[in-house]
């Protein structure tokens, strides 16, 4: 009886998940997905989990600032991209960021757009997939484990209009967007219930009446040799001029500046097919109006961070898909290989917990 517990006790415990479901995301599916897809899967896996439905915009982000981390060996968003930028802010604005950050984080796509479930199922070696299929591969690669680490990139926004408050800063995982990306964005909110093809035929409407902002977008090539010091070392305050000297700044008409520091944009749009989680880089696309619509102009380039500085008076603006006061912009990537200064999350957790305890009990067995 004495030799039983002591053998239990070393036994690793079942690992505990946090999972995080937005009822709404997506086409309302996500509970239902839980429960003929998600649950099931984790249970066969001998996970232990707790599972809260959010109920609110910035419910998760405030859950996260609160609750005692260590409980937890994952925290896991059941939903779309705009959950897991919630989340990540949450563990970012915690007394104790610097570990907080550290703690590994999944996502299981039940959102629309589900860009980061679309690269990691792209890293993983499979086809491209989007609903179903896209949820069993990452449900698999959950049970399956393997942590990656990866970039974050820190965006510093204007403040909301008629305020008076400092510039925001907030954490980004996917992209920012300006122009035609963020206009489809936003404008195809009210089709919601198509799922991903919202995108299409939001797509569609913004092709019919093409539009061009007016903006200057500056950036700062990986290539310049630049001090590794720390936090948002690259850029000075919002208001202040940019330095001289490495920068290349473009002025004129742009029909759209994508920012994105992962391969795909959506499930289904493999739009940065040279990105990695954790390259340091971020992938800037820029389309400038040129004569007529038949000279449109798109350039790729990487950088480590870039100011936009919208000239026409309106417009819209989204981070990870999250629409932010529209304004000059800048941001910078945080490199996992600053020391001090490491931010990355892990996504996908726990096989070799799983193989540990499976031949541990075989062996006690
Ligand atoms: N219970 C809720 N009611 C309303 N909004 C919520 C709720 N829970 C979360 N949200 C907010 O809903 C927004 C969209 O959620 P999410 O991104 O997860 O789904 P989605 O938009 O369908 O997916 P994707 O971002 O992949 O297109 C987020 O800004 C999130 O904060």
């Amino acid at each position: 009886m004495v030799g039983c517990k002591f053998s239990r006790s070393l036994l690793p415990r079942p690992r505990r998940l946090l999972l995080l479901v937005n009822p709404f995301s997506g086409r309302g599916q996500a509970m239902q997905w839980c429960q003929t897809h998600i649950l099931p899967m984790i249970r066969e896996a001998n996970i232990s989990y707790n599972l809260i439905q959010t109920e609110r915009q910035n419910h998760a982000r405030e859950l996260i600032r609160q609750i005692s981390l260590p409980e937890w060996d994952g925290i896991v968003i059941v939903s779309g991209d705009g959950l897991l930028h919630e989340v990540i802010n949450g563990l970012m604005e915690r007394p104790d960021w610097e570990q907080a950050i550290k703690t590994p984080v999944g996502i299981l796509p039940c959102g629309s757009g589900n860009a980061l479930a679309g690269s990691v199922n792209h890293y993983a070696g499979y086809d491209m997939c989007l609903r179903e299929p896209l949820l069993l591969n990452c449900c698999f690669l959950l049970s399956r484990g393997g942590v990656r680490p990866m970039d974050l990139v820190s965006v510093t926004t204007s403040p909301a209009p008629n305020s008076h408050a400092a510039p925001r800063r907030v954490f980004s995982f996917l992209s920012v967007a300006w122009g035609f990306v963020s206009d489809v964005d936003i404008e195809s909110e009210r089709y919601r219930g198509l799922g991903s093809a919202r995108f299409t035929l939001g797509t569609l409407v913004r092709i019919a009446s093409l539009r061009s902002y007016k903006g200057r977008l500056s950036y700062l090539p990986p290539t310049s040799h630049t001090p590794q010091t720390p936090v948002n070392h690259l850029l000075p305050p919002l208001d202040q001029p940019l330095p001289t000297q490495d920068w290349v700044t473009i002025e004129g008409d742009f029909v759209l500046v994508l920012a994105l520091y992962q391969s795909h944009l959506g499930a289904d749009l493999h739009a940065a097919p040279q990105a990695r989680f954790d390259d340091g880089l971020i992938h800037l696309t820029f389309v400038r109006a040129g004569i007529s619509r038949a000279t449109l102009l798109r350039l790729h380039i990487t950088c480590r961070a870039f100011r936009l500085q919208p000239l026409s008076p309106r417009g819209t603006l989204t981070v990870d898909g999250e629409l932010v006061p529209y304004g000059p912009l800048q941001a910078q990537v945080r490199v996992q290989t600053f020391s001090i200064y490491v931010i990355f999350i892990y996504l996908f957790i726990f096989s070799h917990w799983m193989i540990t305890e499976y031949t541990a009990r075989q062996v006690y067995l």
